[in-house]
């Protein structure tokens, strides 16, 4: 990875990251997964087609509900909601497994605590895969957060200080089914098209690895949608809505949606999201320390899809308040039933 490369170097890979995520806002990585990531991206795959085969009873027993404010473990097709419509997948939510006594988990801090896990032996190695994942993923974003910085000509470590001591890592594994499996509830043929509807990740940057199928589909800045369709090995990397409201949209927090309606068999990624930690505030980068960028930013003027003005995101914003309202607005009955939080706990 750039970890070798020289100054040089770096300044260039800084300035073709630049011009591709304040462009289109999505790019494939190769050379992030080195065969050690491959031979865990496998494993991670074989544990997570055994997850989503067992018996419904079974995945209730892990459902995110029981896990309350945790927001972790499995959720059935249907549940989630991220444009309106009821997205064609089920998935699995997992992060940083949290101690008890972790101070986020003792004030009640959403989307903190313990990860659960499916018994029995084939599932012995899922945590520490997913562990190891995890910890690759980081290392993958942090690495590109300081050439982000440096092709803004900022500190390298600059937005590694905004995100504080402890970044906000989520992660999740989704399976799509083949058309013929989605819900016959879906009110029409156009709800069941979508395996996820139009939408911007909340963070600062996502790395999604997926199977090698189609479906994703990102809209470029003409409002044209484009398929990406990663060469084996690569990782798929997008600007979240914090990169996009520190940096005044000159980075861009790309709309993106899967597509599941000619599907012949399951589809299954894996989401990493890398963002800032959870009581960070949000406020821009001073317009004086973004000045050497100039020229109009990519994402002003766009109607966005949850009709939010991320400009207009209120001074003191903390990240934990945007994301848990983002959140319980896609979940909306997952978080009827995990309500009666005190506010001043978040
Ligand atoms: O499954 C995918 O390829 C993308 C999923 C996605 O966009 C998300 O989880 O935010
Ligand atoms: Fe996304």
């Amino acid at each position: 990875m750039a970890e070798r490369c020289s100054p040089e170097a770096l300044d260039a890979l800084a300035l073709e990251l630049r011009a591709a995520l304040s462009g289109v806002g999505f790019v494939t990585v190769a050379g992030a997964l080195e065969p050690a990531q491959l031979e865990l991206a496998a494993e991670l795959r074989a544990l997570s087609r055994a997850l989503f085969r067992l018996p419904a009873p079974q995945k209730q027993a892990l459902a995110m509900v029981h896990s309350g404010l945790a927001w972790r473990g499995w959720f059935a097709l249907g549940d989630e909601l991220t444009a309106g419509l009821r997205d064609q997948k089920e998935g699995y939510y997992l992060g940083v497994e949290h101690p008890d006594a972790h101070p986020l988990v003792r004030a009640g801090a959403p989307m903190h605590g313990r990860n659960p896990w499916p018994p029995g032996p084939a599932f012995e190695r899922f945590p520490a895969v997913v562990a190891a994942w995890m910890a690759h993923m980081r290392r993958v974003c942090e690495l590109l957060m300081s050439l982000v910085a440096r092709g803004l000509g900022l500190a390298p470590d600059y937005f590694a200080r905004r995100f504080g001591d402890e970044p906000t890592e989520l992660f999740r594994i989704f399976r799509y089914p083949p058309r013929r499996e989605a819900d016959p509830d879906a009110a029409d043929a156009t709800d069941a098209a979508w395996g996820v509807g139009e939408h911007t990740d909340m963070g600062f940057l996502t790395a999604l690895l997926i199977d090698g199928s189609p479906g994703l589909e990102v809209q470029d800045l003409d409002g044209r949608w484009l398929p990406v369709r990663p060469e084996p090995g690569r990782l798929v990397v997008n600007v979240g809505d914090m990169l996009e409201v520190w940096t005044r949209g000159v980075y861009r927090a790309t709309p993106h949606r899967v597509r599941n309606d000619a599907l012949a068999g399951e589809r299954l990624s894996w989401p990493y999201f890398f963002d800032p930690g959870w009581r960070q505030p949000l406020d821009p980068i001073p317009r004086a320390e973004l000045s050497a960028l100039g020229g109009p930013s990519a994402g002003s003027g766009r109607r966005r899809w949850d009709g939010l003005e991320l400009a207009s995101v209120p001074p003191g914003t903390r990240y934990g308040d945007f994301v848990w309202a983002k959140i319980s607005g896609v979940f909306p009955e997952l978080a009827r039933a995990v309500e009666g939080r005190p506010e001043s706990t978040r």
